[in-house]
């Protein structure tokens, strides 16, 4: 299967593209070394950055602050939709006016599913429920939209009515990718997806994951400790290291050639595998 790194699209090198996410200075530390500094990027449309690094890294603590959902120490998360909007600092806005940009245009897809679906409400209304928050009222309607992403998540129309608590594992975290994909945000974030599923399982849901990316032009960043994970996934890799950044780059050309000693030892452990 090729890899998405393989396709890089040319606005990713188009000095006029605006990107979708900046982050400038950002860090966040609990203590020293753990949480992350300082951390600068770009993310633009269509864009998958992964971030990569051993456990308590700090890849979990710079996700919630690229996704609005823990506010830094310094530096600011700067987000525009597209050249008509007006960039948004998410930290210097209203919180009120954070949710509703998060709502609209970001998804969450978190490692343990069920803790992005409502245990109480069924397969449909999962992915209804998110259709109702940016504003949906037919019902009708909503239900078509809900089949059809059950459908595209490879979850049987049949199961419409379940409770996510009765699905696999696989299955309710490609209910959980629904919920998050029906409103079609621009910028999804994912922790470790894949982690705690079988090998078998894994494969399926990283090509499901791979197809949506590319059919929707999502932006994604992704964590993972895995870097087969990021070489499928990711057009560029941030290598990180007890909360630095030590590497950054083109996927193939840090997993091909890493430059930093650490980058080394992962890709190398991952060979001696
Ligand atoms: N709320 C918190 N309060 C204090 N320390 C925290 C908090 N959250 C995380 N940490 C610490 O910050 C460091 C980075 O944690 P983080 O979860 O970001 O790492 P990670 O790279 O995502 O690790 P993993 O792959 O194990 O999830 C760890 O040492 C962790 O124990």
């Amino acid at each position: 299967m090729d890899n998405l790194a393989q396709a890089l699209p040319a606005q990713f090198n188009d000095p006029a593209e605006a990107p979708l996410l900046r982050a400038e200075g950002l860090s966040k530390l609990y203590a020293p070394g753990k949480g992350f500094e300082p951390v600068n990027l770009n993310l633009f449309p269509g864009e998958v950055l992964a971030i990569v690094g051993e456990s308590g890294s700090g890849k979990t603590t710079l996700l919630k602050t690229l996704s609005g959902r823990l506010e830094p120490q310094q530096g600011e998360v700067i987000y525009q939709g597209n050249s008509q909007m007006p960039a948004a600092s998410l930290y210097q806005i209203s919180e009120a006016a954070r949710r509703q940009l998060m709502r609209a245009d970001f998804g969450i897809v978190h490692q343990h599913p069920m803790d992005g679906l409502r245990p109480r409400i069924s397969a449909g209304g999962n992915i209804g429920e998110r259709l109702m928050e940016v504003g949906a009222r037919n019902y009708a309607d909503i239900r078509r939209q809900a089949l059809n992403w059950l459908t595209a998540v490879e979850i049987g129309a049949d199961r419409i009515d379940d409770l996510p608590i009765t699905f696999s594992g696989g299955m309710q975290q490609r209910l959980q990718i629904a919920r998050n994909l029906v409103t079609h945000p621009k910028l999804v974030f994912m922790d470790e997806p894949t982690g705690g599923l079988d090998v078998s399982v894994q494969a399926r849901l990283l090509d499901l994951i791979r197809n949506l990316v590319t059919e929707l032009n999502l932006a994604v960043v992704i964590v993972t400790h895995d870097l087969a994970v990021a070489r499928l996934l990711a057009h560029r890799i941030m290598v990180m290291k007890q909360g630095q950044v030590v590497e950054t780059g083109l996927t193939d050309r840090v997993l091909d050639d890493p430059q930093h000693a650490y980058t080394q030892l992962l890709v190398s452990s991952v060979l001696q595998q």
